[in-house]
């Protein structure tokens, strides 16, 4: 399951554009990392490198080593695919598809990936994955109901059902609570603080209350001036950064002076 990530001198590219430089992190499995950072810093860039989703940009691409428990997931042969399904992604905006039903959302991406399975196998990986998510209680009773009939936040963590029924080794998210009320995010803060027993767990916001809430470890991009790439400028126990950081530009940006 958890799996330990080791990222060496990575650059990021769209095109000929420098998005973000010389990252080099160890991210620890069964644990929180959250990274944070000003607007176009390339918080989301670097994440998506970590599970190959950036490629799927027309001349988007990265040199550098992202290893996932000593693969590395760049290494010519790796499929892309296979990839994705063992680290799995949580987005923005919950995007359950919308016609299918609650039980069909959780299953999607084990269809995908063409395991068969019986109808009592799945059933169980259903109810699983939905307890995994904090969801089972609120739509045991409406599984064939379509899964946009939800709150926001019940979509969110349908979404994440869906996510750890694949049993990936790493889920990322990508702001996964900006679209939610207060209540909604709460929840999916405790269910994140309960996934990581289970999974390596990598999460951007823009919330640094949230970050110091849920995360071990934060990592802080930063970058000189537009136009110029991003870089990661400290990373360390979540709460040294928010107490006493290392950095001047660490301090600057948790304690509001920019950004
Ligand atoms: N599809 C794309 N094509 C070209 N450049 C891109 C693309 N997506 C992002 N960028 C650029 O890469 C840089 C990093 O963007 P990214 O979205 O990763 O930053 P971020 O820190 O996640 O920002 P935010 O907090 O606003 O979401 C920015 O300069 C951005 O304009």
């Amino acid at each position: 399951m958890a799996k330990r990530i080791d990222v060496k001198d990575l650059d990021i590219y769209y095109g000929d554009f420098l998005a973000v430089k010389g990252v080099n992190m160890v991210i620890e499995p069964r644990a929180v990392t959250a990274l944070i950072g000003p607007s176009g810093c390339g918080k989301s860039t670097f994440l998506r490198t970590l599970n190959r989703m950036h490629e799927v940009i027309p001349g988007a691409r990265v040199s550098g080593e992202v290893r996932v428990d000593d693969q590395d997931l760049y290494a010519p042969g790796v499929d892309p695919v296979g990839v994705r399904r063992r680290v799995g992604m949580v987005f923005q905006r919950p995007n359950p598809f919308p016609t299918m039903s609650i039980y069909d959302n959780v299953v999607a991406g084990v269809k995908l990936n063409s395991t068969r399975m019986k109808k009592s196998e799945m059933d169980d990986l259903v109810e699983g994955s939905l307890k995994g998510a904090n969801l089972w209680k609120e739509v045991k009773d409406r599984l064939d109901k379509p899964g946009s009939g939800l709150s926001g936040g019940q979509q969110q963590r349908l979404c994440i059902a869906r996510t750890i029924a694949v049993k990936p080794d790493v889920v990322l998210m990508d702001e996964p609570c900006s679209a939610l009320d207060p209540i909604s995010t709460l929840a999916i803060e405790d269910l994140i603080n309960e996934l990581k027993s289970d999974y390596t767990i990598v999460i951007v916001t823009h919330n640094m209350q949230q970050a110091a809430r849920v995360s071990d470890m934060t990592g802080f991009f930063n970058l000189k001036a537009t136009g110029e790439p991003g870089h990661l400028v400290e990373y360390d126990d979540t709460q040294k950064i928010f107490s006493n950081p290392g950095q001047k530009a660490t301090e600057d940006y948790i304690s509001g002076r920019f950004g």
